[in-house]
């Protein structure tokens, strides 16, 4: 039986501070607030939003909404960035991807105000991701991985890390972040030869292929600790995660759930971006 890592103790630890900084900040007439925006209606969106409007509560971060319909024009999409940046009172945005295909989901990205770029979509933050300087947060489900590793003690250094994915959301930024701790990277994708072998080489196995249970036993070793990054909805309205959750439990040293594992870790880390943004706007 492999251990769980839940997500909560990591988020509740992460909160416990953020709480605290968002009071200083209200102390002296700041109220951190997040924009999310979101077109259509996309279960996955929906359930990110649910997790950031509770965490965001909890930590006393308002939140501004900006729903757009599926079937939006860009231009519709353009001038609410143009609002969200305007507006003084908001510190960070959430836009959610991918966005429908009919639009131009690059030049919605560049759109953003660096400053409020709290999910790491624009060209400035991810370069600093790459560089490891400068200016700009990492996308919040990429440093929820790092998080939880963290938080689990687990030391990267000299470590073969396998990333199933290479999405400028997840794979790409995490493998970055992996390489600043030391960790020896393998990003693996749809083209990858033989998958299953990659992903069995890793002592730790990152599964952000986007793909339900894409992750079965073959792609599992004894000992592995496995982060499910995926949040698949089924057919029934359920979440499930890229890891075959049973094969993994049954041979793995940890794996992170599907709900309760990165997930909820990735919402404390956006209110940790949206409290951060906000007091430098007060230095
Ligand atoms: N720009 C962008 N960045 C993303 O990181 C991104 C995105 N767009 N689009 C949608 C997907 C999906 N996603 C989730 C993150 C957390 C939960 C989450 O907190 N889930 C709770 C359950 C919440 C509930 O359903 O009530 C949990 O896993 O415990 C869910 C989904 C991030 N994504």
């Amino acid at each position: 039986m492999a251990e769980v890592w839940k997500g909560a103790p990591v988020a509740q630890a992460l909160t416990e501070r953020l709480i605290l900084r968002a009071q200083a900040l209200a102390a002296r007439g700041v109220i951190p607030t997040l924009a999310i925006l979101r077109v259509g209606e996309r279960p996955e969106d929906l359930s990110y939003e649910r997790g950031a409007l509770k965490r965001c509560e909890k930590v006393g971060i308002a939140v501004k909404q900006f729903n757009l319909p599926a079937d939006a024009a860009q231009e519709a999409l353009m001038e609410t960035i143009r609002r969200i940046n305007d507006d003084p009172a908001i510190h960070g945005c959430l836009m959610f991807r991918p966005l429908p295909g009919h639009m131009d989901e690059k030049a919605a990205c560049a759109a953003l105000a660096p400053a409020k770029d709290v999910d790491g979509i624009t060209a400035g933050s991810l370069a600093a991701v790459f560089a490891g300087a400068g200016e700009g947060y990492p996308p919040c489900t990429a440093q929820a991985c790092m998080e939880i590793l963290a938080y689990y003690g687990c030391d990267l250094t000299g470590k073969r890390v396998t990333v199933v994915g290479r999405s400028l959301v997840v794979g790409r930024p995490l493998a970055m972040l992996l390489l600043h701790k030391n960790a020896t990277v393998t990003l693996c994708h749809t083209r990858t030869a033989d998958l299953a072998a990659e992903c069995r080489r890793g002592e730790v196995l990152v599964a952000a292929a986007g793909k339900a249970r894409v992750i079965g036993a073959d792609h599992l070793s004894p000992g592995q600790l496995v982060l499910d990054v995926g949040i698949n909805v089924d057919e029934t309205g359920n979440l499930v995660g890229d890891v075959d959750f049973a094969a993994a439990d049954a041979v793995a040293g940890a794996v992170t759930p599907v709900p309760g594992g990165v997930g909820a870790v990735t919402t404390s880390v956006l209110a940790a971006h949206v409290i951060d943004a906000a007091e430098k706007t007060l230095s």
